[in-house]
């Protein structure tokens, strides 16, 4: 079942044209690998289909129901109750301890301080990095702060994981084991995932590839369906 859809999006930055028409479906529990080169519009739709920017035309829908053209409020409750987001740089408050960053979010929706840090704790923990619990991000290695960044992004327990080249300040190595967590903790709980990035080795976690080029989906042959990609999960 479709869970979020663009369709017909268009965006453009003033004189710039970001998004020229790009219709695309996520369903739920699928993760879904936007790629393209630099500039083709890739964080432009993801933030369009979080409900961060508004599509200068098309429509977005969440379960079937146009949120773009809903109020900045309304959208971001949308973003804080149903969606998780990771960037690049998973931007921690800086003087916060990983469990307090990650209890964050809770703490904002209204649970309490104890329960809150318990179920960060527990997630701290599912991400192998429950012994930084009580560190601040400047204190820990890239890859920490982003299994941090990413269980404060999953800690809601999100419908759809939003994340922008997760891996891009990353190692290699330190890269995949992020994105392997990403993967599994995804398919745990059915979270729906929009993954940027123009790495092909990461793209190749993602059930489906979607390839933008100039602001449209390039269907020149990519962006099909990949037959192996049961394997990983
Ligand atoms: N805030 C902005 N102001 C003006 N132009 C912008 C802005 N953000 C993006 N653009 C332009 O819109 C187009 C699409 O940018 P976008 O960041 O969505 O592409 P991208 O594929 O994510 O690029 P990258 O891989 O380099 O991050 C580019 O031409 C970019 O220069």
């Amino acid at each position: 079942m479709t869970q979020l859809a663009a369709r017909g999006v268009v965006k453009a930055y003033g004189p710039t044209p970001a998004l020229r028409g790009v219709t695309l479906d996520v369903a739920e529990g699928e993760i879904v690998a936007v790629t393209g080169p630099s500039g083709c519009g890739k964080s432009t739709l993801l933030h369009c289909l979080a409900g961060i920017l508004r599509p200068d035309a098309g429509q977005v829908t969440w379960r079937g129901e146009r949120i773009d053209t809903w109020s900045e409020a309304a959208r971001s409750k949308l973003r804080r109750t149903e969606f998780g987001v990771l960037f690049q740089f998973g931007q921690l408050v800086a003087e916060l301890t990983a469990a307090e960053n990650v209890a964050l979010p809770l703490l904002l929706a209204g649970t309490g301080r104890r329960e809150a840090r318990a179920a960060a704790l527990g997630w701290l923990e599912r991400l192998d990095v429950a012994d930084v619990a009580d560190v601040r991000p400047g204190r820990m290695s890239g890859g920490q702060q982003q299994r941090c960044a990413l269980a404060r992004a999953l800690v809601t327990e999100p419908r759809v994981l939003f994340a922008d080249e997760p891996t891009g300040a990353l190692d290699t190595l330190t890269g995949e084991q992020v994105l392997t967590h990403l993967v599994r903790l995804a398919r745990q709980q059915h979270t729906s995932v929009v993954l940027v990035t123009h790495e092909p080795r990461i793209a190749a976690y993602a059930d489906r590839e979607v390839m933008l080029r100039d602001g449209v989906v390039d269907t020149t042959g990519l962006g099909l369906e990949r037959p192996f990609a049961g394997e990983r999960r």
